[in-house]
């Protein structure tokens, strides 16, 4: 399967308007960002501030009520194989085991049976579940699980993943561990990726550049460019530079 080429993310003045009853609210007013090819961007932001609604309509899971997503320069019509998505709920199929989950996509994509395994292994080996290939889901942990679903998203091998809060059920230990592997997965093999989160350690250690949005109505309030070098270990966890652009993209969304 190749990748495609045109991860480019371009986001013109989307505007989305909910009404429920008489009452118009507005989720996203007037957004415009760029995000570049094998970005690693994170959506960071109080709740109610249109992290989803702005996930969803670059997935094509909604459209924006007016203004233009684009994708490569394409407007986003729907869902596409070259957009992986990855909710916080695992999603994962609970009759197949942690190969068939990962093989699932390969075969809808019509991949033979020899590169779908062998895809499979690659993706099942970079997020570390060989152990539990043959495994089914309700036998693993909720962090073995979301691996899975990483694995399973990156196997389809699409240029760009969109993340909603995939760590957000997990302990505090586990949500670090799935961040480093996340970004090792990354290094290893690079894509777009828009992480939505409400942690802002969370935004800082894994972005290139974290967008804080702002509520009601929801828009961007400001981008903070996260100059930490790869790989991001420990040591730059507790480094000052890391305390010094968490307390930035703090106060940016504590004091709005
Ligand atoms: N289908 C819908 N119908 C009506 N209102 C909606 C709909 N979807 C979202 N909204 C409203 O739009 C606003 C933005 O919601 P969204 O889920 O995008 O925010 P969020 O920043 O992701 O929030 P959270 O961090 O709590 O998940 C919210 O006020 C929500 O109530």
């Amino acid at each position: 399967m190749s990748t495609a080429t045109t991860a480019r993310i371009a986001v013109r003045d989307v505007s989305r308007h909910f009404t429920v009853g008489r009452e118009r609210f507005t989720a996203l007013d007037r957004v415009t960002l760029d995000i570049a090819d094998n970005e690693f961007v994170t959506l960071v932001g109080p709740s109610g501030c249109g992290k989803t609604t702005l996930l969803n309509i670059l997935a094509g899971l909604d459209h924006p009520t007016s203004g233009d997503a684009l994708v490569g320069g394409e407007p986003v019509r729907g869902p596409g194989p070259g957009r992986g998505v990855i909710f916080q709920q695992y999603a994962l199929f609970p009759w197949l085991t942690v190969r068939g989950n990962v093989e699932f996509g390969l075969r809808t994509a019509g991949v033979g049976r020899r590169e779908r395994r062998e895809r499979a292994e690659h993706f099942i080996r970079l997020v570390g579940l060989e152990q539990f290939a043959d495994a089914l889901p309700k036998t693993l942990s909720g962090g073995m699980k979301q691996r899975c679903a990483i694995a399973r998203a990156y196997a389809v091998n699409p240029s760009i993943l969109l993340m909603d809060e995939p760590f957000g059920a997990l302990d505090a230990l586990t949500r670090v561990r799935l961040q480093e592997q996340l970004l090792d997965t990354w290094n290893a093999e690079r894509r777009t990726v828009v992480f939505v989160t409400h942690d802002v350690d969370e935004a800082v250690f894994l972005a290139n550049r974290v967008i804080v949005m702002a509520a009601r109505p929801g828009r961007v309030f400001a981008t903070v460019d996260v100059d930490l070098p790869h790989p991001r270990t420990e040591q730059i966890r507790l480094s000052p530079e890391f305390a010094a652009l968490r307390n930035r993209v703090w106060q940016a969304v504590h004091h709005q």
